[in-house]
């Protein structure tokens, strides 16, 4: 038997830290949203009792660093699965872009598995199993627009923000989300951004607010380690997006973009600083 699953990108609206925590991890808030980015899973039963992850994406392991890999191996233990399973990833979101590729692939995972072995694990127990993967996986699993609290897997649905384009832009840098948190340093913010402030302006439906109320903190750390990624936003707002805000630990930067006839030109013109530039459209 085979199973299909679309494992969408996620973007942080806002995101703000509240402090670290004695297991080291940070208390956070943040609202997220799905974009239609998403990487492809097919789940193929295998007799055999093991688990296999192919990909044409040459850049990403295969083996138990995978998060796929991992999110099979912990449901496959948890619920004392004989048989295995044959994952192949069709990798279209980048990797470790701060769109939590790897996190969407293990929700889908966890999704696609409970549905294949017939399991029936309640969502409840599915959120459970994500948040020991990763602290994006349990928004993964949901999906749709979320406020994100404890470190980011507490979850509180909210209604969708005004439908966009959103533009996003990927510099060819790489960025460690554990390097980013550890030198986050709270006294350097001024202005924190308010998760009450942009859940008003995602439930009255008001694109120019929600543009406004864009935040993220740890901008201050990536932006002052990669400088590009500050340009590459200047160069989105000369360009005509109505909002821009850097995704998670970045370095992806996105634009909201609320007239389709402004996209093709804000697309063209990053395309002259960066290969890797996708424009679609939020999830709702
Ligand atoms: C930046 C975001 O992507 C925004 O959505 C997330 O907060 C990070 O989510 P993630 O990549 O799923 O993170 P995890 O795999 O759980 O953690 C990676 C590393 O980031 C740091 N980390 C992550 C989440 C959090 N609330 N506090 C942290 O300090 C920890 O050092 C951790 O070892
Ligand atoms: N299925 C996967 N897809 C992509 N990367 C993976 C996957 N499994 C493991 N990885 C590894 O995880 C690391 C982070 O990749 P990922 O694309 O998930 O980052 P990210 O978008 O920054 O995530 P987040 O926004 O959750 O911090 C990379 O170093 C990559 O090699």
């Amino acid at each position: 038997m085979k199973m299909y699953e679309k494992a969408p990108a996620k973007i942080n609206l806002m995101l703000d830290v509240l402090h670290k925590r004695p297991d080291g991890f940070h208390e956070v808030e943040m609202i997220m949203t799905m974009v239609d980015l998403a990487d492809r899973l097919e789940l193929s039963e295998m007799p055999r009792d093991s688990i296999i992850i192919s990909s044409q994406a040459g850049y990403i392991p295969l083996d138990e660093k995978n998060l796929a890999f991992q999110a099979a191996r912990l449901i496959k233990d948890r619920y004392d699965v004989k048989s295995g399973v044959h994952i192949h990833l069709d990798k279209r979101i980048p990797v470790a872009a701060g769109l939590a590729g790897g996190s969407s692939d293990a929700a889908a995972t966890l999704r696609g598995l409970n549905r294949l072995w017939g399991l029936g694990i309640p969502t409840q127990e599915l959120l459970s199993l994500g948040a020991e993967l990763g602290s994006d996986v349990p928004f993964c699993i949901t999906g749709g627009t979320a406020l994100a609290t404890g470190r980011g897997e507490k979850l509180t649905p909210i209604g969708s923000p005004p439908q966009c384009w959103v533009v996003l832009a990927k510099p060819p840098i790489n960025v460690s989300t554990a390097e980013v948190y550890g030198r986050f340093r709270s006294n350097n913010i001024g202005v924190h951004p308010s998760s009450l402030l942009m859940r008003k302006a995602i439930e009255e439906g008001d694109f120019q607010d929600v543009c406004d109320k864009l935040g993220n903190v740890l901008e201050e750390v990536t932006l002052k380690l990669h400088p590009e990624v500050q340009q590459l936003k200047e160069a989105m707002i000369k360009l005509g997006a109505d909002g821009v805000l850097m995704s998670g630990s970045g370095p992806t930067v996105f634009g909201l973009v609320s007239k389709q006839s402004k996209v093709a030109r804000i697309y063209n013109g990053l395309r002259g600083f960066c290969k890797e530039v996708y424009a679609v459209r939020m999830l709702t």
